[in-house]
């Protein structure tokens, strides 16, 4: 588990927060299979820390974009799966964070916004590239022009996020997603993290070569084969059980 802990400034990404979470991602320990992060107090986050913004010039903003780059990358390409549990806020950069996850579960509290319009600067955490491949270009260039917030079933209906569970019960499905994710197998929970993202840029003739290269290598691991052969022998879990 992983929370945002800076409640006081509803888990705005100064950048020892965004170095925090490079740090916890590129150290996660091999013997941890997913993550849960979520946010500390009433949102999970309100986003860059504007405060930080007003003295910087063109190139260190550079600098900071790919700080967040740096970081959020390893979120995503990271060891483990990342579920984010979301409530309250999850607004710039709190949604940057959310989407380079791999699993978003919403409580009814959550409000989505891309207020970076509103503020006169442009997304720096990677939305540009990320958002789109959950709710198109459409949708996140309706949110930026205008500031719109989603909510919580909004949110869900248009893929924001995967599940919407009751109020208080975040972390609880978070929980129980991550306990099944760590039961995969390691091959299969790292082609979904590392190759299909791949797979989804590349062409169709470059993309169904990765995945039948992908395919061959996750059947013949010593673990497909032990999980092929329960099945068969009738000692794994039926689709549903
Ligand atoms: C350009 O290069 C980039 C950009 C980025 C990413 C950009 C972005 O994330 S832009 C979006 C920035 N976020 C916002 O505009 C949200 C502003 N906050 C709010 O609207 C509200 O605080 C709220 C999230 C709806 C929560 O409301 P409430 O619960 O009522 O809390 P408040 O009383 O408003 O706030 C309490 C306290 O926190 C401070 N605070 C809140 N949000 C921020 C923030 N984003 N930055 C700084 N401080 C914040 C607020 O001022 C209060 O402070 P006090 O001292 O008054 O107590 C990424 C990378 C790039 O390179």
């Amino acid at each position: 588990m992983v929370g945002l802990n800076r409640p006081e400034k509803r888990n705005a990404f100064n950048d020892e927060l965004i170095l925090g979470i490079e740090k916890v991602f590129e150290n996660l320990p091999p013997s941890i299979r997913c993550v849960v992060i979520y946010g500390i107090g009433d949102h999970f986050s309100a986003g860059l820390d504007l405060s930080e913004l007003k003295e910087r010039n063109a190139v260190q903003g550079i600098h900071h974009s790919r700080m967040w780059h740096r970081a959020l990358d390893k979120v995503q390409f990271g060891t483990a799966p990342v579920i984010a549990v979301l409530h309250g806020a999850v607004v710039g950069g709190g949604l940057e964070l959310a989407a380079a996850c791999h699993i978003r579960v919403s409580e009814p509290s959550t409000f989505y916004a891309l207020p970076e319009g509103q503020r006169g600067i442009f997304v720096g955490g990677g939305a540009s590239v990320r958002l789109p491949k959950l709710i198109g270009v459409a949708r996140m260039t309706d949110m930026m022009l205008t500031g719109r917030v989603y909510k919580a079933e909004e949110g869900e209906r248009i893929g924001l996020a995967q599940y919407l569970v009751e109020s208080g019960k975040g972390l609880t499905k978070g929980k129980e997603l991550a306990q099944k994710i760590a039961k995969n197998a390691e091959m299969t929970n790292y082609a979904l993290m590392h190759v299909l993202p791949r797979i989804a840029d590349a062409s169709q003739t470059e993309g169904l070569m990765l995945e039948s290269l992908m395919a061959a290598i996750a059947q013949s691991s010593p673990e497909a084969k032990q999980r092929l052969n329960d099945f068969l022998e009738g000692r794994a879990k039926k689709v549903g059980q």
